[in-house]
């Protein structure tokens, strides 16, 4: 490929970090060809710290930092950019060549190829990152009853039903869960605390009202979903009921910038995009419009039902 020092002077450098072993694996060849066609250095990373690591050093080196992986790999490439304190100067680009590829649907990338084009000529957005303890995601935090059966959830139920799909697996396990303590602080409203068996806090993504899964990702704020204290059976009911694009009885909705759960008195599982994390506490917070970020054709700011 084209080494940066025969670059003629002002060329963008391009750093591809690439995960090999996201999705089916098989899209090495696809990524390098194209990738070396379009002026990338391709650096294929090793383990899931090693991402945001290799992240971190693209983004001291390079103005456009891509990441090709599954929604794992691009958070974890955000944790590096993080890092680096890179968000001002550097472009984030998105190539969805993992299983669900969540994130990159809601920006509107499509496929590996797309991923490329819309790095060169899509719309240059500046999109919110969410912050879990303070350390960075992109799509979606569940807390609760559903976080601990998402390692196990399938992945075609994952693409399908997205979050719910987590609900349904729970279903099965039908387990005694204790509550879980939430303090919403909605911008200049009073606090306000509940009990939970499920909250779902989304970033790039919303939990479906009217199915629709992309969250506003720039409006600084993130939308949770309150599932409330019910009996399994309500819950079932509850998750289909919402999958359906209804509004549910014991969901509640609230798009808040600051946010606190308390799990049940020990840690426990949550799932940050999809990767399972132990925690006893969460705090969650929004860096606001913080990631340059190009978008496909499809990618609204606001889209219609994602409160
Ligand atoms: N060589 C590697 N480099 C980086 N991560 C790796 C590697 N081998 C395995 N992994 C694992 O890949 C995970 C990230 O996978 P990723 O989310 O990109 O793909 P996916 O699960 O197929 O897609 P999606 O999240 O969209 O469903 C990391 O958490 C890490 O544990």
């Amino acid at each position: 490929m084209t080494s940066p020092v025969d670059d003629p002077p002002g060329t963008p450098r391009r750093i591809l970090v690439h995960n090999p072993a996201s999705g089916d694996a098989s899209h090495g060849d696809q990524i390098r060809r194209l990738a070396d066609e379009r002026g990338y250095e391709v650096r294929e990373t090793e383990s899931a710290e090693d991402i945001v690591e290799q992240a971190a050093t693209a983004a001291t080196e390079a103005d456009v930092v891509a990441a090709a992986g599954g929604d794992g790999t691009l958070t974890r490439a955000v944790r590096g950019l993080a890092r680096a304190d890179a968000f001002e100067d550097t472009l984030f680009g998105v190539v969805p060549v993992g299983t669900g590829n969540n994130f990159a649907g809601n920006v509107g990338v499509t496929g590996i190829e797309h991923g490329f084009d819309v790095i060169d000529h899509g719309d240059r957005r500046r999109i919110d990152v969410g912050l879990v303890n303070e350390t960075p995601f992109l799509n979606s935090v569940v807390a609760g009853l559903t976080a601990e059966a998402s390692a196990d959830t399938e992945p075609e139920a994952k693409e399908r039903w997205g979050t719910l799909a987590y609900a349904m697996t729970t279903a099965e396990t039908l387990r005694e869960f204790d509550n879980l303590r939430v303090r919403i602080e909605p911008d200049g409203d009073e606090p306000l605390s509940c009990d939970a068996k499920i909250v779902f806090v989304g970033n790039a993504r919303s939990f479906p009202s009217t199915g629709r899964t992309q969250g506003n990702v720039e409006d600084g704020l993130l939308e949770v979903a309150v599932i409330e204290d019910v009996s399994t059976l309500d819950l079932i009911e509850e998750s289909l009921q919402a999958a359906l694009g209804n509004d549910a009885e014991h969901v509640s909705r609230f798009e808040t910038r600051r946010l606190e759960i308390e799990l049940s008195g020990e840690p426990d599982d949550i799932s940050v995009d999809g990767e399972i994390l132990t925690e006893s506490h969460l705090t969650f917070d929004v860096w606001e419009r913080t990631l340059w970020l190009p978008v496909g054709e499809t990618y609204e700011p606001s889209p219609q039902g994602s409160r």
